[in-house]
């Protein structure tokens, strides 16, 4: 057993592999870990402003290296691609990692390429991105790119085809200096789907949330699922603080030394089924979580209790949002969940004390940081960023 971060240590369970489990009896609220992304990139499509009307482009209206909305012009453009930086210090970052030579190369020619990505979904432009931003990983920081290497992933038939196109785009249109096979290009693609977490725009109860960029967080890779998590994820991208792209985990409730911490890969108010069916197409286990024992005895109806379900927007890895907990029981009786007692529901409480109940939000609320061991009794949702007093719950 290794240590990530003092508070949890690295254990192999038997069938969910490694999982972070508490080194000590943990507080509700307390932060349990920040881990700052070893690469980031966007989930914008390739289009060739060439052969398109201007106005259909998508452009990014954040810093290509912090990802930060870009407020206050004048901006720093890259001399040689004209990609926006929030500034010198940003650019002058972004040319020896994020945004060196080859990156800006390659971005460029795939862009006037990008015909050759014209009837090809969204999916594979975004992972050609993720390519590019992982083959210059291996130039401009070798020990990163082992431990990208080192995460979860197991090549699947569609990761095998994915990475047949792609290897022969990139090969042809924007070689790295040293070309990796298509077995290392396959490798990747599956370490993406099992690991990237989607940093997130900021909520908006009109729109559906979007990604602003996706990352690789070594130690967050570690988590494991569970439909009612004890520990959820929070980013504060357009944040002013430098490391405004770190994310930072955060316990829902008291949690006894020795007990998984898990995060949900979704919003928890999603249905049986829709839960069932992503973890198994994109993550590859069927979930047998205390929440899914409950709710695989459920008809079709009764499924439809737990809240809104089916918010299908974002289908990448440990997606946008997550949330909130559960798994102990005794936990939620002992604060206060014995209401629950003699339903079919055991969870409810969870639900009533860690789901936001802000029009379309879905996000998690968890404590703020106690201080000086007095639990906080102000919730933050790490969606719509609303405080809420535990005692309005
Ligand atoms: C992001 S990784 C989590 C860390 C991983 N267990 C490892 O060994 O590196 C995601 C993978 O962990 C495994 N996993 C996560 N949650 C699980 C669960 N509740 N039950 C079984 N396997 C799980 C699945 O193989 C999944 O694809």
């Amino acid at each position: 057993m290794s240590s990530v971060e003092c508070l949890v240590n690295i254990a192999e369970i038997e069938g969910r592999g490694r999982s972070l489990v508490a080194s000590h009896p943990l507080k509700a609220g307390q932060v349990l870990l920040t881990d700052s992304p070893i690469l980031l990139y966007s989930p914008l499509p390739f289009i060739n402003p060439q052969s398109h009307q201007h106005h259909l482009t998508p452009t990014s209206s954040y810093c290509n290296h912090c990802f930060k909305t870009l407020l206050q012009s004048p901006f720093s453009p890259c001399p040689s691609c004209s990609l926006l930086f929030c500034n010198t210090t940003c650019l002058s970052r972004a040319s020896s990692s994020s945004h060196s030579p080859y990156v800006c190369q390659a971005l460029s020619r795939l862009q006037n390429s990008s015909d050759l990505l014209l009837n090809h979904p969204l999916e594979r432009h975004v992972q050609a991105r993720f390519l590019i931003a992982a083959f210059n990983l291996s130039i401009v920081s070798p020990p990163h790119f082992q431990t990208l290497l080192s995460l979860q992933g197991t090549v699947t038939d569609n990761d095998a085809s994915n990475a047949h196109f792609l290897h022969s785009l990139i090969s042809a249109v924007c070689p790295p200096p040293s070309i990796p096979s298509i077995e290392l290009t396959a490798a990747l693609l599956a370490k993406d789907r099992l690991n990237a977490f989607g940093l997130m725009e900021p909520f908006n109860e009109q729109l559906e949330r979007s990604v602003r960029a996706y990352g690789i967080y070594p130690k967050a890779s570690f988590f494991n699922h569970d439909c009612l998590p004890n520990a959820c994820r929070f980013d504060y991208v357009d944040s002013a603080h430098h490391n405004n792209t770190d994310m930072i985990v955060r316990i829902l409730h008291d949690v006894p030394q020795g007990r998984e911490i898990c995060l949900s890969y979704f919003p928890v108010n999603l249905d049986y089924s829709t839960r069932q069916k992503r973890l198994l197409e994109d993550y590859g286990f069927a979930c047998d979580c205390d929440r899914c024992k409950v709710e695989a005895n459920w008809s079709d109806i009764d499924n439809d209790k737990d809240g809104d379900d089916n918010n299908d927007e974002e289908d990448e890895v440990m997606d946008e949002d997550d949330e909130e907990e559960e798994d102990e029981d005794e936990q939620m009786v002992a604060s206060g969940g014995a209401e629950n007692e003699g339903t079919d529901f055991p969870h409810a409480y969870f639900f009533v004390t860690y789901m936001c109940n802000v029009n379309n939000c879905g996000g998690t609320l968890a404590p703020l940081p106690p201080s000086s061991a007095t639990p906080s009794n102000v919730m933050e949702c790490n969606v719509c960023g609303n405080l809420k007093s535990n005692d309005a719950i």
